[in-house]
């Protein structure tokens, strides 16, 4: 993943990157029972792409959802400063993080994480994760 590059874009083209490398990493999703297929792309402070994916079991609950998987992914490589994530799926609706999620991204954001959230034409919308996760703290 070319880390100087990232960093060098606009804010729009950041984002329309960020959803190609979600949509992208969608095709690695594990979804046999709701063949619903989900893609994250995790951009840290220093420029790092960690992807992530819905993994599913047959035990419903134990299913993860690809935005935590990528925070996972990069919470255990050491990785905890971000500044977006975006968000892809199949469905014509936008995809929007659900609360689990929003609460375990919350735990990392120092108020400056951009949640995108894109539909499968690749239009998107972006929020700070402050607005879609009211937070009781100071951040
Ligand atoms: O933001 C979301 C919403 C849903 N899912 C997954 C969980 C499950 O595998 C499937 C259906 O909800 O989509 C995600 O990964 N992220
Ligand atoms: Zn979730």
């Amino acid at each position: 993943m070319d880390t100087i590059n990232l960093l060098n874009l606009s804010q729009d083209e950041l984002e329309k990157k960020l959803i190609e490398i979600a949509k992208k990493a969608m095709e690695k999703s594990y979804s046999p029972y709701s063949k619903f297929r989900v893609g994250a792309a995790l951009l840290t402070a220093e420029g790092k792409v960690y992807t992530g994916v819905n993994i599913e079991n047959a035990s419903f609950g134990a299913t993860i959802c690809a935005e935590r998987t990528a925070v996972i992914k990069a919470v255990s490589e050491g990785d905890i400063k971000y500044k977006a994530i975006a968000i892809s799926s199949d469905a014509d609706s936008f995809i929007y993080p659900c609360g689990i999620c929003r609460q375990v991204l919350s735990e990392f954001d120092k108020g400056e994480m951009k949640v995108i959230c894109s539909n499968k034409s690749g239009q998107y919308r972006s929020f700070s994760l402050s607005e879609i996760m009211p937070c009781m703290f100071e951040l």
